[in-house]
């Protein structure tokens, strides 16, 4: 679709929005906030975000999907009356989205909550949003606080998905086959796995865990699809450009002094730095047209999470365009941290090897506000609800595979990146 058919074929189905920020006294504990239906959420330490509700949502399928979601998004703030007594990033209209990591098949959203509850560098504001003049924003607040405390799940079982651990390893020994005989570099292989709970799930159980015990993590949850990612695809806030890649990773034992061994053993591994510079590379290229100057770091630190570490580059520029953060994201996926390298070759080698749909597991999710300031992660350790059947869910994870991977290796190490969301899906 061009671009000017993407503006007439949505003029009409933008709404126009009411929008009202204030600041509220503040609110540390957002978690406490998350609505008990459908939760919103982006967290990091205690700031970001919770949404309750839908003013607006858009839903968007295709290889025009960013640019569809982008131009949706423009057309509706330029529509919307604001009134914004802080003007942050991420006060006034925020949208919250969660994008299908293929072309196809898959289905991408962008929501405008009715209530918006943001915390930052402790100051905490709530944005509410409608068709109407908006109530003020002080009593929406009181109105938030649910009034049952999370349920735990019960009686969760787990299943294979499209493959078992065999038969993913067999697909893992072909990708290995096939690098090796010069067809790709990289490719990132992923498998799902089944859950079914004996009641639906109340997401805010597994979000506070999360939240809890990934504090470096982002814990986000955009229509169904929640988890805790460590990795950035792109922030951007007042043209500042920065980006956490992460690639190569090794499981953590229980034992402090062998995981400094450990985190030792991945900086120098040749392979998961092989596998590591793939990835920066691809986002840097990506980055370089629309930034003045980019800071790449020469060497990658060890990024600790309670399960794994990872290797971690953190990139910064400076934005040289008028890119929003989503068109930024758009130009960054999928990067050769979820995808591969060469890009096409390694995104037909996923379509053949993994025999299922990622949906929007992979994809960026996260926000962006009227300005184009905002965060998309990488929606990774994570699980998506069964739009039919709340008691049903799919749980990803993938691994890096290049030319010496060891496909039992990366079994393993595709369990211990399931470990997060499973355990937050446990009582
Ligand atoms: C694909 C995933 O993770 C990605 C792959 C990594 C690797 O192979 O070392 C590390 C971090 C992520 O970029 C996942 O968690 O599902």
């Amino acid at each position: 679709m061009t671009e000017s058919a993407i503006r007439d074929d949505l003029a009409d189905r933008v709404p126009r929005l009411v929008a009202r920020t204030t600041q509220v006294p503040d609110e540390p504990d957002l978690l406490a906030l998350l609505a008990v239906h459908n939760p919103t959420a982006w967290i990091r330490r205690g700031e970001g975000f919770v949404g309750h509700g839908e003013a607006a949502r858009l839903e968007v399928a295709g290889p025009d999907r960013f640019a569809i979601a982008s131009r949706w998004w423009s057309q509706l703030t330029a529509a919307a009356a604001v009134r914004d007594d802080i003007q942050e990033p991420g006060t006034g209209l925020v949208a919250f989205g969660s994008f299908a990591f293929a072309d196809v098949p898959g289905h991408s959203t962008l929501v405008v909550p009715e209530v918006v509850v943001g915390r930052r560098a402790g100051r905490t504001w709530v944005t509410t949003v409608s068709a109407e003049p908006s109530l003020p924003s002080t009593s929406a607040l009181g109105r938030l606080r649910a009034t049952t405390p999370p349920c735990p799940p019960r009686g969760v079982t787990f299943a294979d998905g499209a493959l078992t651990g065999a038969g993913w390893s067999a697909a893992v020994a072909e990708a290995v086959r096939r690098i090796q005989a010069g067809q790709l570099d990289k490719v990132v292989l992923a498998r799902d796995l089944l859950a079914v709970a004996k009641a639906p799930i109340d997401l805010r159980w597994p979000l506070r865990r999360l939240a809890e015990r990934y504090p470096v993590c982002w814990t986000y949850a955009v229509r169904g699809l929640f988890g805790a990612t460590p990795e950035m695809l792109v922030r951007l806030e007042n043209g500042l450009v920065t980006s956490r890649v992460l690639a190569g990773t090794i499981r953590r034992s229980d034992d402090d002094a062998h995981d400094l061994a450990l985190a030792a053993s991945l900086a120098r591994s040749s392979k998961d730095l092989e596998e590591h510079e793939y990835a920066v590379r691809s986002v840097a290229e990506a980055l370089a047209p629309h930034c003045s100057s980019i800071n790449v770091p020469e060497s990658p630190f060890v990024l600790h999470l309670p399960n794994v570490m990872h290797l971690a580059t953190d990139l910064a520029g400076v934005l040289k365009d008028s890119s929003t953060s989503l068109e930024l994201a758009a130009a960054l996926h999928p990067s050769a941290a979820v995808c591969g390298t060469p890009t096409s070759v390694a995104l037909q080698v996923i379509g053949e090897l993994e025999r299922m749909d990622r949906g929007r597991y992979a994809g960026p999710v996260g926000w962006i506000d009227a300005a184009g300031n905002g965060e998309w992660g990488i929606a990774l350790r994570c699980a998506q609800v069964d739009d039919h059947d709340p008691t049903r869910l799919r749980l990803f994870a993938g691994c890096g595979i290049v030319a010496d991977s060891i496909p039992e290796a990366e079994l393993a190490e595709a369990q211990a990146k399931l470990v997060p969301i499973r355990d937050a899906l446990s009582p």
